[in-house]
């Protein structure tokens, strides 16, 4: 064998040897990039699914930073997030925005992944904490042609993200993100809905004994103490008797707009059923519960309620308050859900037996 046919031969199985390790490593990418997908798709709730995104992304492709924006314009997302408990500070990651406009430039046109080099000036809101990045991949999330947001790659490797790279696998990646996206939002609402009262928007009462239960056991472990406010409308068969089904619903709806300036962030609060509405608000004095009922008293009955046909209505409610502090050894929450309910239901009963418009501690 010729000198040059032996040079030939080794170089072709260099070549062979190179292209199947190539082949390998692509196919390592490929199951990495579907486990990766999965894990998005098998997101159970919004916590999972951005855990999945901004943590299992970022570790399993090697970055320095992964953002996800997404556009929120009602804050529905935000406040599903809430009533899920989920505080988006655990998520500094997840960013929101109320439009896409002006957040980078790329955006205007956004159909397909841009890929190219990072500039502090274009890119900063979508990698607010990121430091010595030099290439980035923006991808967008799109569902039914409007763009809902991005998912944001960056690398300290300026030649991991450059413009002639194949976008395809990531515009993939973007398909996949969008669609786990809009089932956990969905899936979010569905799970509301099951715990919303249509008139006045509030909790219902499913709801409410749920948050009783945390909120208690939340109390037990800080050593502080939990307040229930009762809260009936006065007379108010005699609303719908006189003025009709729809005059009621409107006072429903004005009272508990009226108790809802006054209550907290943190308090928990639903329709507990027909006219009777309940607060809960963890960590105050009996002073203060008392001072917040009173509060509540006096804007439900502050002016009257204008209805249709030139009337008005003269709103008032009574109010039952309870509180329990339960020690470390309490085990039972459930009894002390009901126990608190009930003195707060009786405190209630001597409001009204005392005349009405009216608090009654327990
Ligand atoms: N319009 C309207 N009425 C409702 C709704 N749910 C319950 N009700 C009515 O609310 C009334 C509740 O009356 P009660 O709480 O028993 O008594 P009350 O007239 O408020 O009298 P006191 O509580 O003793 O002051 C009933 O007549 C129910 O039919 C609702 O969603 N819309």
């Amino acid at each position: 064998m010729s000198r040059d046919l032996e040079n030939e031969t080794r170089e072709l199985r260099a070549r062979i040897a190179a292209l199947v390790e190539e082949a390998a490593n692509n196919e390592r990418l490929l199951k990495r990039s579907q486990q990766r997908e999965l894990d998005l798709l098998k997101a159970d709730n919004l916590r999972e699914l951005f855990e999945a995104i901004s943590k299992g992304l970022l570790a399993s492709y090697g970055l320095e930073a992964v953002t996800l924006l997404l556009c929120d314009p009602q804050h529905e997302i935000r406040h599903l997030l809430i009533a899920d408990h989920v505080s988006t500070d655990d998520f500094p990651n997840v960013i929101f925005t109320d439009s896409m406009v002006g957040v980078a430039p790329q955006f205007n046109a956004f159909h397909k992944p841009w890929l190219g080099p990072y500039m502090g000036c274009d890119h900063q809101l979508l990698f607010p904490r990121a430091e010595s990045l030099r290439s980035v991949a923006l991808i967008p999330l799109r569902r039914n042609e409007r763009l809902q947001g991005s998912l944001n790659f960056g690398s300290s490797d300026e030649k991991r993200f450059s413009r002639h790279l194949a976008t395809d696998f990531l515009a993939h990646l973007g398909v996949i993100a969008s669609f786990a996206i809009e089932n956990a939002v969905n899936r979010a609402r569905l799970v509301r809905s099951g715990l919303t009262d249509f008139l006045t928007g509030w909790h219902n009462r499913r709801y409410l004994h749920a948050r009783l239960k945390e909120e208690l056991a939340r109390a037990q472990r800080q050593g502080s103490g939990l307040t229930c406010l009762l809260i009936d409308l006065d007379k108010f068969k005699q609303i719908n008797d006189q003025h009709g089904h729809l005059a009621g619903d409107m006072a429903l709806r004005e009272a508990a707009q009226r108790v809802d300036a006054h209550i907290r962030d943190s308090d928990a609060a639903a329709r507990f059923g027909g006219d009777e509405f309940v607060v809960l608000a963890p960590g105050i004095s009996p002073e203060q519960a008392g001072a917040l009922a009173e509060r509540i008293r006096a804007a439900v009955c502050e002016s009257p309620l204008e209805i249709p046909g030139g009337k008005s209505l003269n709103l008032t409610v009574s109010i039952g308050v309870a509180g329990i502090v339960l020690d470390r050894n309490h085990s039972d929450l459930k009894a002390a859900a009901e126990e608190l309910l009930a003195e707060a239901d009786a405190a209630l009963y001597r409001a009204k037996q005392n005349g009405r418009n009216r608090v009654e501690l327990a």
